[in-house]
């Protein structure tokens, strides 16, 4: 037999990069955007604020009018109108004449500042309203200009950003009802095994259920594709390859698990041949996944993702995940790397590059990523808590605590309930 030349696993990624897909467009209804990615670049079709607004309740007055005020000597200013936001005041104020406005309102003609009603005093004199200021207002003082938010024309949101609530505040400001995104690319799944029972199956002698097809299905949906196939085939070469083919047929990404290895009944890499696919890879140096596989076929990629689930689950993360991504056309198509300390001893040495499942968290302000449970190719319950990947380099001998490693994040860390209020200057001291 012959043996497998393992590759890099950055020479692997670039294998499958090389063959990207682009992904169609559609529009959808804004309420349905959240996390989905943008198809074309959001420009400001106006300023925002497109007005002159006000930012506080208070007195919209022409500031030339307050030249004289003291606190010894008040100015009195005529009231003439009074306006809420979503209101104008259409005939504009003169000099010594004063609108009283709301939060929001919109800045009547002549007004060039504004000042806030805490400030104030109202004093009613011979049946009219007027308004007491005891000092010098600056002109455009509280004034909220035109596009000092966002300017028309602006490239506010480019293309390939995931839509994220503030995304769709911008999307709301200009109207846009129907959002261009890029349609979610359609994954196939295919579980092979013999051994495998379907979910809703009792256990029987020697099988287990088939659990990395829920695992795969869910990895999909959170890197932004859409499960659109599924089979579970017995270690059968006919029923596999059938299988492969459909869904080749059907999606745009195919993934199997299991039956990529060397065993007897390991079948995917026959099934590639027949097909005619083009193998561009079939072994990589990293664990968990060395036997991770890939092919291409007319332009399409297919994974042999391993049997074992915590390597099928680095498997996706490494190498469909991206790919998934460069078809949505998002910018950033690959996990978040940063650095922690590693929270106990790793003293397992690596020939290939370990990628393993770890929970991060933060102590005394420092991020630390702490393996959890067993650091094994064929166990799923590491996967549970896993929020990151620790990338210990091939050729090392081990790792110990407190060493900084790299690491992928899978997902968002624990968050923080609450946070020092006290400290209320952070700023750097002064050298003396
Ligand atoms: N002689 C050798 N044997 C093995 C090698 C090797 O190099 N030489 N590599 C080992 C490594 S490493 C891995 S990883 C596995 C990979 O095997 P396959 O990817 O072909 O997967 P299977 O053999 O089909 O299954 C492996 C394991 O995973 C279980 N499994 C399979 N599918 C599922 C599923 N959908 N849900 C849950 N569990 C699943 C399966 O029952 C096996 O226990 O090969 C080693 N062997
Ligand atoms: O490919 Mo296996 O997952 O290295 O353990």
């Amino acid at each position: 037999m012959l043996m497998r030349k393992p590759i890099k696993v950055a020479e692997a990624i670039r294998k499958v990069m090389a063959h990207p897909l682009t992904g169609e467009k559609e529009l959808v209804p804004i309420q349905t955007s959240f996390n989905r990615v943008l198809s074309e670049d959001l420009a400001a079709t106006h300023d925002v604020p497109w007005f002159k607004r006000s930012p506080y309740d208070g007195y919209a007055i022409f500031s030339g009018s307050t030249l004289e005020a003291g606190a010894d000597h008040p100015v009195l200013l005529e009231v003439v109108a009074t306006i809420g936001a979503g209101f104008t005041w259409d005939e504009g104020i003169k000099p010594n004449q004063a609108v009283k406005i709301m939060t929001g309102a919109a800045i009547p003609d002549g007004a060039d500042a504004v000042i806030m009603v805490e400030l104030t005093k109202e004093v009613v004199q011979n049946g009219k309203t007027f308004v007491q200021i005891k000092r010098k207002v600056r002109p455009g003082e509280n004034i909220v200009g035109i596009g000092e938010d966002m300017k028309k024309g602006e490239v506010l949101v480019p293309k390939g950003t995931i839509v994220n609530p503030g995304v769709m505040a911008t999307l709301a400001t200009f109207g846009m009802t129907e959002v261009p995104v890029t349609k979610k690319p359609k994954a196939a799944v295919i579980a092979t095994g013999s051994e495998l029972l379907e979910v809703g199956e009792p256990l029987e002698k020697g099988k287990i259920r088939n659990s990395n097809a829920y695992m795969l299905w869910g990895q999909i949906i959170r890197a932004g594709g859409e499960p659109v196939f599924y089979r579970l085939v017995k270690d059968d070469f006919e029923e596999t390859y059938e299988a492969v083919r459909q869904a080749v047929k059907e999606a745009d990404i195919v993934m199997t698990t299991g039956g990529v290895s060397v065993g007897d009944f390991d079948y995917i890499p026959k099934v590639y041949e027949k097909l005619g696919a083009t193998l561009l890879f079939n072994k990589v140096a990293m664990r968990p996944g060395s036997v991770t596989s890939a092919a291409e076929l007319d332009g399409k990629i297919l994974f042999g993702l391993s049997g074992n689930p915590s390597a099928c689950y680095v498997g996706f993360e490494l190498f469909v995940r991206p790919y998934l991504k460069t078809m949505l056309g998002e910018r950033n198509v690959y996990l978040k790397k940063t650095q922690a300390l590693l929270g106990e001893d790793f003293p397992k040495p690596n020939p290939f590059t370990r990628f393993v499942r770890a929970k991060l968290s933060y102590q005394e302000g420092l991020l630390h990523a702490l393996p959890v449970r067993r650091d094994k190719s064929n166990i799923v319950s590491s996967l549970i808590e896993a929020d990151a990947l620790i990338v210990l380099p091939g050729g090392s001998r081990g790792f110990t605590k407190g060493t900084m490693v790299d690491v992928l994040m899978l997902e968002d860390g624990e968050g923080a309930p609450l946070w020092d209020e006290n400290i209320t200057d952070r700023r750097p001291q002064r050298q003396r």
